[in-house]
């Protein structure tokens, strides 16, 4: 028997060509269309995506991979980790009995309840005393923009197979004539990503339950020749107790599966490492997976292959990126795969010419691109669509190299016409570059002039704000107006000076809403922004933005990240016209607006990056672009600017020994931003959807004068233990922006009261933990009446004392 050759991926995004999920999901939330057919449209998506899959040259399409919200929501709800609670919400209080599985809408409002919430008794969003179920956690997967559920474990939590929906995907795509894959994430990266609550029960005793479920479900997917069970977890640093529960976990679920299917081991987003002899090379698996795009040490420093060769049936490489956009040097691809064949010799070992991670994290297909993006920059990018094709052309080029010959040169003609394209390059962007030296020698040119003390002395003589200062993060909602306007605007259906007459009206509603509820320290809205790294990719040079290039980002809300293929630089400036017309609103009141810019960290994270540069280097120059505005702002009489870096520690690499030169490169980019203002211009920054806890260095380093952070969800925890230690301002979300319940009064001052026993009252300002844009007009109105009531009655209380 020969070995096989095999193109496949490991996931395909679910959002549809033209969004077609997130408009069926937010339909069925929006009581538009029912259950079914929420079901059957949803079905429809799938089976629409498999034959595209297919006629794009798949031989093997991945199925499990789906779904209506988040692959870890779905991962518990068919192994029934769905908090009782939920239940109940969802059966008006009757709980368990009144719950019946069959009961299609039970279980779909189940489902989107634990990621979104649960209205049960009175209005949820104007009566903060309402009854209702919060929505689980979320949390950022890996080190991608992508977020996933966070689910609950508790020591009640009983284990078992409760959804059909894997193994009804796997025999429906089988009877329609598709060799398919099921997928499933592993045990352990589930467990990783859940909130043990229980007191009893440690995360190994959870997995020594969970595994006979999931040998339950692999054997009711008996017939399928392989299973995929995704363990990103090995591409992170993994303690003793770690590779033990992984060991322990893995023999047993192979054990139980032994005979019934083969089991592919999937890790991406890095390399195995010492993950590979410590856990990999031990266990008795069919295949592994490699990421060959940002794995590829496992092939430079271990004889990985040699390990595994006599004992695997299948080897899957992952050449092609699922998390950039850059088409792949095919050439250079068959060139690495050659090599890790020859290596693997006679042993009749199945290649698949796989993707190096899900494709879920690069948007759809080109198609809504052509004829819009710039045609050079158009031949130099894959989307889904079009990297399942090199997937094919790859495997077929392998096996008959003669025959594709000219396809592969083509692909080598475009690829290289990248690198050395004069849309690419910008010798004075490189010439700047060249004058900021790099981040290991002398840090303090990246400083301010004074430190934080001495700023924040001129700066309270200048703002003379209150105590308990109040402020917001930045944008107000983006209602379906604004959205339409834009729309309009776009498709030439009202000029661009009705366009930016209707932003500056929406804007100096915005400043007298402000004024009216009483907030400090005011915001222009951000109105004119579809998103706020898109918005700073239009205006810089060496961006693209796409037409059509979602990515889904939470459940139904995507996100269009820009692609940045060349030297960057502002040519004019972007932000100042508006900010300044804003403050000029302010004229009397003595009250400031804060200029908004997005940081480099976060502009670089949440777009496509170049790969023909070093991060670093890509961040140094979108920071120089932004100290320019900053500058312009300062010189436009801003006094307050405020450069968010939602994604910082997002960025933060996976593993330990890569984080050093990480942390210092950002905080070094953050500081560019803002290094020459004066000392009275006062620089905020905000962050959110993190623990913080790992990188509370990074944040004192970045040396922000004020700080606004997320901390409602988390409760603190972030902030524990580090009394004394940041002691600049700092504005803890007093209330979860992403919820539309009504912080009451009371909770939002316990809240300040628990964070007065950290920081101290000259520090503390009141804020929201993020922006307003996701909100009803009404719901803004609410919370921040309350929030700025908490701020007055503070003042009153601690004046009094
Ligand atoms: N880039 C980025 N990443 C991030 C965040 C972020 O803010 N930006 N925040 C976190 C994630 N949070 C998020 C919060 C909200 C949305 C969100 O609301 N997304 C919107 C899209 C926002 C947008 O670009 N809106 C466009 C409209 C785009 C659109 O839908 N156009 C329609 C036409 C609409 C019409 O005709 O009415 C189309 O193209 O089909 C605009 O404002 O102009 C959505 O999914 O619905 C996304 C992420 C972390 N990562
Ligand atoms: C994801 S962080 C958002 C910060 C931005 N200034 C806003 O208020 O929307
Ligand atoms: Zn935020």
């Amino acid at each position: 028997m020969t070995a096989e050759k095999v193109a496949t991926i490991l996931g395909f995004p679910r959002m549809g060509k033209d969004r077609e999920l997130k408009k069926c999901v937010e339909g069925y939330w929006s009581g538009k269309i029912n259950v079914e057919e929420l079901i059957s449209i949803s079905d429809k998506i799938k089976e629409v995506h498999w034959e595209l899959q297919v006629k794009n040259g798949l031989d093997v399409i991945p199925v499990g991979d789906f779904s209506l919200y988040d692959h870890i929501l779905d991962t518990a709800f068919m192994f029934n980790v769905i908090p009782e609670r939920y239940i109940k919400a969802t059966t008006n209080g009757e709980g368990l009995t009144g719950y019946d599985l069959k009961n299609i809408k039970a279980k779909v409002d189940t489902y989107f309840g634990m990621a979104r919430g649960i209205t049960m008794s009175g209005n949820i969003e104007t009566d903060g005393s309402a009854q209702g179920v919060q929505a689980l956690e979320m949390k950022k997967w890996f080190d991608t923009n992508y977020h996933c559920i966070v689910p609950e474990i508790d020591d009640s939590t009983s284990y078992a197979l409760v959804g059909d929906s894997l193994v009804n995907d796997y025999k429906k795509a089988v009877k329609l004539g598709y060799r398919a894959r099921p997928c499933i994430i592993g045990p352990v990266t589930f467990l990783h990503y859940c909130n043990n609550v229980g007191k009893r029960l440690s995360k190994a005793d959870h997995a020594k339950k969970l595994v006979s479920v999931y040998v339950d479900l692999i054997k009711n997917l008996a017939g399928a020749e392989w299973i995929q069970l995704d363990e990103p977890v090995l591409s992170l640093d993994l303690d003793q107790e770690y590779v033990d529960l992984f060991l322990n976990t893995y023999n047993e679920l192979l054990s139980g599966v032994h005979g019934i299917t083969k089991v592919m081991l999937v890790n991406y987003f890095g390399a195995y490492e010492d993950n590979f002899t410590k856990i990999v090379s031990k266990l008795p698996i069919d295949g592994i997976h490699f990421d060959l795009v940002y794995g590829l040490s496992d092939f430079e420093s271990t004889h990985a292959i040699d390990k595994i060769k006599n004992t695997i049936s299948a080897i899957s490489l992952g050449v092609v990126d699922g998390r950039n956009i850059w088409k792949t040097d095919l050439a250079i691809s068959l060139e690495k795969i050659t090599q890790i064949c020859k290596s693997i010799g006679n042993a009749e070992i199945d290649i698949w010419f796989n993707s190096s991670c899900s494709l879920l994290h690069v948007p759809h297909s080109l198609d809504a691109e052509l004829g819009r993006m710039d045609s050079e920059i158009l031949q130099w990018i894959s989307f889904s669509v079009e990297k399942i094709r090199e997937l094919s052309l790859l495997k077929n080029a392998y096996i008959e190299p003669s025959l594709f010959t000219e396809q592969i040169n083509k692909n080598k003609h475009e690829v290289t016409s990248r690198l050395t394209s004069q849309k690419v390059k910008s010798i004075p962007v490189q010439q700047q570059l060249k004058e900021i030296p790099s981040t290991s020698t002398d840090e303090s040119v990246f400083s301010r002039n004074t430190d934080n003390y001495e700023r924040r002395r001129v700066q309270r003589e200048l703002f003379k704000l209150r105590k308990f200062p109040t402020t917001t993060i930045g944008s107000f909602p983006q209602t379906l107006e604004v959205r339409k306007k834009r729309q309009e605007y776009l498709k030439g259906i009202i000029s661009k000076k009705e366009y930016d007459t209707y932003i500056r009206e929406k804007t100096k509603k915005c400043i007298e809403w402000q004024l009216e509820l009483g907030l400090d320290v005011l915001v222009h809205g951000e109105y004119e922004r579809t998103d706020m790294v898109e918005f700073f990719g239009e205006h810089f040079t060496g961006f693209c933005k796409t037409n059509g290039g979602w990515v889904q980002s939470y459940g139904s809300r995507c996100v269009k990240p820009p692609i940045i293929y060349g030297d960057i630089s502002r040519p004019k400036p972007m932000t100042v016209e508006l900010i300044e017309y804003a403050q000029s609103l302010l004229k009397g009141t003595g009250k400031y607006v804060k200029g908004m810019l997005t940081g480099p960290v976060t502009i670089l994270r949440w777009s496509f990056v170049r790969n023909d540069q070093s991060l670093q280097t890509t961040a140094t120059q979108i920071a120089l672009a932004l100290q320019k505005e900053v500058l312009d702002l300062e010189v436009a009489g801003i006094k307050i600017i405020q450069v968010d870096e939602p994604a910082i520690r997002e960025g933060l690499p996976l593993r330990k020994k890569d984080q050093i030169s990480y942390f210092k490169w950002a905080a070094n980019c953050f500081k560019l931003v803002s290094q020459h203002v004066s000392n009275s211009t006062q620089i905020h920054t905000h962050m959110c959807y993190s623990d913080f806890n790992d990188i509370l260095h990074l944040i004192k380093d970045m040396d922000a004068d004020v700080l606004t952070i997320e901390n409602s969800k988390s409760s603190l925890k972030n902030f524990k233990g580090v009394k004394g230690y940041y002691e600049a301002d700092i504005g803890p979300g007093l209330y979860d922006v992403h919820s539309p319940r009504i912080p009451l009064v009371e909770e939002m001052k316990a809240r300040v009261h628990e964070l007065l026993k950290i920081f101290t009252i000259e520090q503390l300002w009141i804020n929201p933990d993020c922006g307003n844009k996701t909100r009803t007009e009404r719901e803004v109105d609410l919370a921040l009446k309350n929030m700025v009531q908490v701020s007055r009655e503070l003042e009153a209380s601690f004046k009094k004392a």
